[in-house]
């Protein structure tokens, strides 16, 4: 299993804080007044009824979409007004409901281009000249890469087009592509939907791996079973606002989730 780096947050403080996040689209109101903390790695489950504002709140934290109101602070940074590119090179990584990989790429090279957006290689000048540092730089980056697709079980389909693999194994490139460059917070947008009792089994396993290598992650999954067992901690948002929160038994006895959610 790959290492993480050690998370960028302040040692006594949250990786990550929400203050009084509201976000509107004209009359609607997705958002009001979420606050939510996740700890250095831990697992915070996010979940509530379809339309409670989860892919909105997940936007709002990776800077796809601005606050209304509101501060997102990451690694003890007020991030609120910076882009999203900013908040991945600080450390936090996203994927999405439906996953999102070079379809035409080799898995390979899909783990290989999430490591080059962030530059460092030698440059023209280094291509020329061969520089040693750079030719080391690049093993290392192959050998990262491999450890990777190691980890996630990926290795035996390394050279396969990304597009042509079945859905539980593209997910499984978009895992890899998100942690190669070790993050410090990993945002997952329904990580086990449409993947059978298996695969869910074994991104459950990937998760609390991560999270004991000190990887924080915010999971949002209508999966409840899999939320329970794996979460340390739950929020739950009804209608744009944070109904409860708290451990995953609280929140089982809680009857006014148990009313808008849980059934
Ligand atoms: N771009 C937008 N313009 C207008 N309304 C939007 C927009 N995005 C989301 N909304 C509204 O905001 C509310 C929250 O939507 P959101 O997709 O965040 O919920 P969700 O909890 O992720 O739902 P689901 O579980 O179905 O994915 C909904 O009422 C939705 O219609």
């Amino acid at each position: 299993m790959p290492t993480p780096a050690a998370p960028a947050a302040p040692a006594d403080g949250p990786l990550l804080a929400l203050g009084g996040v509201s976000k509107r689209f004209g009359g609607v109101h997705a958002l009001t007044d979420v606050d939510l903390e996740v700890a250095p790695g831990t697992v915070r489950g996010l979940i509530g009824p379809n339309g409670a504002g989860k892919t909105t709140l997940f936007d709002v934290i990776s800077g796809i979409t601005p606050a209304s109101r509101g501060s997102v602070r990451f690694g003890g940074a007020d991030v609120t007004g910076r882009s999203s590119t900013a908040r991945a090179r600080m450390g936090m990584r996203r994927t999405f409901q439906r996953a999102q990989v070079f379809s035409w790429l080799s898995v390979e090279d899909n783990v290989l281009a999430a490591l080059e957006w962030r530059g460092g290689g030698g440059g023209v000048l280094g291509d020329l000249c061969g520089w040693p540092a750079r030719r080391r730089h690049e093993r290392e980056r192959r050998e990262r890469v491999a450890e990777v697709l190691e980890w996630c079980g990926l290795t035996a389909v390394r050279g396969i087009t990304s597009g042509s693999l079945p859905l539980g194994q593209q997910r499984l490139v978009e895992l890899a592509r998100a942690i190669v460059d070790r993050p410090t917070l990993l945002l997952l947008d329904e990580p086990t939907s449409g993947l059978d009792a298996a695969e869910s089994a074994r991104f459950g396993d990937l998760i609390e791996s991560l999270r004991s290598e000190g990887c924080a992650v915010l999971l949002v999954e209508h999966d409840a079973g899999f939320v329970m067992r794996i979460c340390d901690r739950i929020s739950v948002l009804n209608l744009g606002s944070v109904l409860a929160e708290g451990t995953p038994d609280e929140i089982q006895r809680d009857e006014r989730v148990r009313d808008a959610y849980l059934g």
